[in-house]
C-alpha cells in the first residue's frame, strides 16, 4: 500500500511533535523510522493508523484517510510498547477477536508463536509479565498480515534471546510475503541489518529519508597512519575517527576510489553505527 505524508504537522499547545514532514512510501518494505526522545515517532505512527488527528496536513494510504476509516483500519496494525490489550481479556480471547478482525490473519502463524513465547491462553492479560504481553503484541502484529503492520517498541520486558527470535520470524515472514512493516526502535544495533529504508526525525521534522544501501555505499572507513587520514578527512563529513598506536581509523562520507588514491585500506561502514550516528547526531551538526 502507498502511504503518502503531505506537510503533516501535529501541535500539542506551542509544541510541535510533527512539524510540516512531507515523504512517501511506495512499496512494501521495512521501514526502520528512527528518533530520540520525543522525536514525533509515535505521534507519527498513531496518525497514520488513524487514533489521532493531524493538525495540518494530509496523510493518504492508497488515496484515503486513515482517520475513523474501516476498510483501512482492517489494513492496518499498530503494536505499541505496551497497553495493547484490555486487561480482563484472557490471551485465547485477545487472539480470537483480533482473528475475526484482520481479514488475513494466519491462525497457524498465531499458534508456533503462542507456543514458542510459551504464552498460556488461559492467562488474563492482567497477570502477564511485560514481557510475555511484548510477545503477546508480537504474536498479533505479525499473524494480522496487515499490509501495514507497525511496531512501536514493541519489546519492552522481552529479553534477548527472545527479540532475536521476534526479529528472525519477522523476516521469514517478510521474505514469504512482503508487507509495509514500519519499526521504531532505540535499539537500533540489534535491527538495522533488517531496514530497507530508514526514516530520521529530529524535534518533529524529516531529516532523513534513504535505503539503507545507499547508506552502507556512500559511507566508507578508512585507516592509515594518523597524518593521511587526516589529510583525506580535510573538509570531508566525519562520522568518528579512533587512534590507537599511531594509526586512525575514520568513518566518512566519500567513495572508495577516491580514499585509495590516498592509498588508505578502505572498508565498510557497519550499518549499525552508521544509523546511530545519523539519528544521535545533533541539530544542525
Ligand atoms: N498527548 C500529548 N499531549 C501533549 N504533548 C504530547 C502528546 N503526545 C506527544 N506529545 C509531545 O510530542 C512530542 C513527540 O512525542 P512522541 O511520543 O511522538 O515522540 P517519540 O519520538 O515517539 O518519543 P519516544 O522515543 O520517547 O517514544 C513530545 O514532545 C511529546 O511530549
Amino acid at each position: 500500500m502507498k502511504i503518502e505524508v503531505k506537510n503533516l504537522t501535529k501541535k500539542y499547545k506551542d509544541n510541535y511533535a510533527l512539524n510540516n514532514i512531507s515523504f512517501t512510501l511506495d512499496e512494501p518494505k521495512i521501514f526502520g523510522l528512527l528518533g530520540r526522545n520525543g522525536a514525533g515517532k509515535t505521534t507519527f505512527m498513531d496518525i497514520l493508523s488513524g487514533q489521532i488527528l493531524a493538525s495540518s496536513g494530509e496523510i493518504f494510504i492508497d488515496g484515503e484517510n486513515p482517520f475513523d476509516n474501516q476498510r483501512l483500519t482492517e489494513s492496518i496494525c499498530l503494536i505499541k510498547e505496551g497497553h495493547n490489550f484490555k486487561k480482563d481479556l484472557k490471551v485465547k480471547n485477545v487472539l480470537k477477536m483480533y482473528s475475526f478482525f484482520y481479514p488475513n490473519w494466519d491462525q497457524q502463524l498465531a499458534e508456533e508463536l503462542t507456543k514458542e513465547y510459551r504464552l498460556n491462553l488461559d492467562a488474563r492479560i492482567k497477570t502477564l509479565s511485560k514481557g510475555m504481553e511484548s510477545a503477546l503484541g508480537i504474536t498479533v502484529g505479525l499473524a494480522s498480515k496487515a499490509p501495514i503492520t507497525i511496531f512501536d517498541e514493541p519489546y519492552i520486558g522481552l529479553d534477548a534471546p527472545s527479540r532475536k527470535r521476534f526479529y528472525e520470524i519477522m523476516l521469514e515472514e517478510y521474505q514469504e510475503e512482503k508487507r509495509t512493516i514500519i519499526f521504531s526502535t532505540h535499539l537500533i544495533d540489534e535491527v538495522s541489518l533488517l531496514f530497507e529504508e530508514v526514516l530520521i526525525l529530529r524535534e518533529g521534522s524529516l531529516v532523513l529519508q534513504e535505503e539503507s544501501e545507499i547508506l552502507r555505499d556512500n559511507t566508507i572507513s578508512v585507516s592509515g597512519s594518523i597524518a593521511e587520514v587526516e589529510t583525506f578527512l580535510s573538509g570531508k563529513e566525519v562520522i568518528q575517527k579512533k587512534q590507537l598506536a599511531g594509526m586512525m581509523t575514520a568513518y566518512v562520507y566519500g567513495s572508495v576510489e577516491e580514499a585509495k588514491m590516498y592509498e588508505l585500506n578502505v572498508e565498510g561502514v557497519p550499518i549499525q553505527e552508521l544509523m546511530i550516528y545519523l539519528t544521535e547526531r545533533k541539530q544542525g551538526a
